[in-house]
């Protein structure tokens, strides 16, 4: 369970929001919406401890993630504007690479090349990074969700550069993940989850609250 106190966040002398609270249970699926600029970015880092908030706590299973640090990174799995991704190495070698950070068995081959195969990029695993388009570069970021190991997943912009057969498939993926006990946070201008029962929001900008 992760659990927001009271935040609040200003940048360049502006409140972006003031005293936002919200708990996010095991089973949610949360976006947080809002027009550009009005902090989303900004309020998923301070909730991954990246960017600093002028008040307010985070905490994870009951502990602020400050004074729980290692345990919330164990659960936590981050996907902001910078993906992580080695433009150098190939998908297949990125994937490996992030296996052996982050999962206690040797690598599974069968494993990766499933996650390939889901976000469409078998037949590319041995391109560089650097040589695929953009989409497709996003893909093999997004590819490391289907080897992820951790509950909490918070993504920002996962769908920048997708196409709409991608958005579907990472769609079924996220559902996937909250029926088994994940979390989901995520930001999107695009269309996603249109009138799903199961999407919850926060909507910055106006008055901040979390809508069923
Ligand atoms: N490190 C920073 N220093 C100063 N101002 C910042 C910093 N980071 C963000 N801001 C400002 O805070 C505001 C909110 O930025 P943020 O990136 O959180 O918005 P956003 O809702 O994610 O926008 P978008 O939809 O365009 O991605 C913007 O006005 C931005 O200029």
């Amino acid at each position: 369970m992760l659990e927001a106190s009271q935040l609040t966040a200003v940048r360049d002398n502006k409140v972006l929001f003031e005293s936002l609270s919200f708990t996010l249970n095991n089973g949610d699926l949360v976006q947080v919406e809002g027009r550009n600029g009005t902090g989303k970015t900004t309020l998923l880092r301070i909730i991954t401890g990246l960017a600093e908030r002028e008040s307010g706590n985070v905490f994870w299973n009951g502990q602020s993630i400050e004074s729980n640090r290692e345990a919330f990174h164990q659960d936590l799995l981050f996907l902001g504007h910078q993906t992580g991704i080695k433009r150098e190495l190939t998908a297949y070698e990125n994937l490996r690479f992030y296996l052996n950070l982050h999962s206690e068995h040797s690598i599974d081959k069968a494993s990766i090349y499933e996650a390939l195969m889901k976000v469409g990029l078998v037949g590319r695993e041995d391109v560089p990074v650097a040589k695929l388009s953009a989409g497709q570069q996003r893909r093999v970021a997004l590819a490391r969700l289907w080897l992820s190991p951790h509950k909490l997943w918070i993504l920002d912009e996962p769908l920048t550069a997708i196409d709409k057969q991608g958005v579907r498939v990472l769609e079924s993926l996220f559902l996937e993940h909250i029926d088994k006990g994940g979390i989901v946070l995520l930001t999107t201008h695009q269309d996603m989850f249109t009138d799903h029962p199961r999407l919850k929001k926060i909507t910055l900008g106006n008055e901040p609250c979390l809508q069923q």
